[in-house]
């Protein structure tokens, strides 16, 4: 069994237990568990129509799940959505950047959102684009940006309120093979130094390294959670 949440600051990233959610007659997910560990970077892998945008809609409260748990560093998504969505940052598959601003706006603008003040959000600002190696664009308009370092400005406006867990869906589709390494290797080096992890759903194969933790979707079942706390083939049929 997995807990639905630990205590807070030593629970995992996340906590998945027995998600299940239907659109109508579609069963999008049937009782699926995992866990994402601290620090850990975990691939959902899922051809298209799995189920990874529901499930992620799920965690970032879009739905609301019709059974099952959810908890994001320790906090249950649906008692306590303010501390859980506090700790989560995303990357959604549609893009989520206003292109006729520059990156400067817009973080400021995301930066406002989470209620963080003008002074602070600037530091901030200067800090997450150096991470993401986009210092020297911030007066450019997201729109002048190319597809690459578009959503590594994403990851930089995901980055902003010091999330523990980083949602990541498709963030390489339409990126050419360069770009996507890219993106790749910055997921893994946020990993390894900014304590943060990463859950970040994919259909291709090829972006999945030996050491990854590895949750696979199909079918809207969760069939294996490799290196996971999950029992094996816990949800599978
Ligand atoms: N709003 C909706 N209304 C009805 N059915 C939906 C809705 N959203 C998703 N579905 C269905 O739920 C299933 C899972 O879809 P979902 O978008 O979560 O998969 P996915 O793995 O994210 O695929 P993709 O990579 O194409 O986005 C599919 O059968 C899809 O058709």
């Amino acid at each position: 069994m997995i807990p639905a949440s630990g205590a807070p600051g030593s629970a995992p990233a996340l906590v998945v237990d027995g998600v299940s959610h239907s659109f109508g007659a579609v069963q999008a997910l049937k009782e699926v568990s995992f866990t994402v560990a601290r620090g850990a970077f975990t691939a959902l892998l899922g051809v298209n129509g799995a189920g990874k945008t529901t499930l992620f809609s799920l965690i970032t409260r879009l739905y609301d799940s019709t059974s099952g748990t959810i908890a994001v560093a320790g906090f249950d998504a649906r008692r306590s959505p303010g501390e859980a969505l506090a700790r989560l940052g995303v990357v959604f598959q549609t893009r989520a950047l206003d292109t006729d601003l520059t990156l400067r706006q817009n973080l400021r603008y995301h930066a406002a959102l989470h209620g963080i003040a003008r002074r602070p959000a600037d530091t901030r600002i200067a800090e997450v684009l150096a991470l993401v190696d986009l210092a020297e664009r911030v007066d450019h308009r997201t729109g002048a940006l190319s597809g690459g370092q578009q959503r590594r400005a994403e990851i930089a406006r995901a980055l902003l309120h010091r999330p523990e867990l980083l949602l990541l869906d498709e963030a390489t589709a339409g990126l050419d093979v360069r770009a996507r390494a890219e993106v790749l290797a910055l997921v893994r080096r946020l990993i390894r130094h900014e304590n943060v992890s990463a859950l970040f759903a994919t259909h291709v194969m090829d972006e999945i390294e030996a050491a990854d933790d590895v949750v696979l979707l199909h079918r809207a079942r969760c069939w294996r959670a490799a290196g996971q706390t999950a029992s094996p083939g816990r949800g599978a049929t």
